[in-house]
């Protein structure tokens, strides 16, 4: 199944299990791929048949912003369920990197992929 993917897509977040982190944002980095068939929007040129990377990432950080929660497992599964709910993806692999907030790491995060990968119907 073809995919588009949106790397290194960075929203500040009210995160965190700490009184601290409930007072500041914090910058989470995302990367999502999502399964598409493209072959319409090739065919046609017409950005209404295709997964509109533009629109995903503004859904994302929308959504981020507006959500305060304590785990980063309750964001990137409520986040993954918004997307899939909001334009329809069959399957989507999201990554969600916490940077800096263990001095010894670069990141730390969870990789979480929801949905079903389809076998592509149709001349290949
Ligand atoms: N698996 C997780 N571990 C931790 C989380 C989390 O969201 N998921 N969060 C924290 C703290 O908020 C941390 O980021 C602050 O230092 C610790 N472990």
């Amino acid at each position: 199944m073809d995919k588009v993917f949106i790397h290194g897509l960075r929203v500040d977040a009210v995160i965190g299990v700490y009184d601290w982190e409930k007072q500041v944002r914090q910058p989470l980095v995302f990367d999502l791929e999502m399964a598409w068939d493209i072959r319409v929007a090739a065919a046609t040129d017409d950005l209404m048949h295709a997964l509109n990377y533009q629109a995903v990432s503004e859904f994302v950080e929308t959504f981020v912003r507006e959500q305060h929660f304590q785990l980063l497992e309750s964001l990137i599964e409520r986040l993954a369920e918004a997307l899939r709910n909001e334009f329809g993806m069959p399957w989507i692999g999201v990554r969600v990197e916490k940077p800096a907030v263990v001095p010894q790491s670069r990141a730390v995060g969870l990789y979480i992929e929801r949905g079903e990968l389809v076998a592509a119907a149709g001349n290949c």
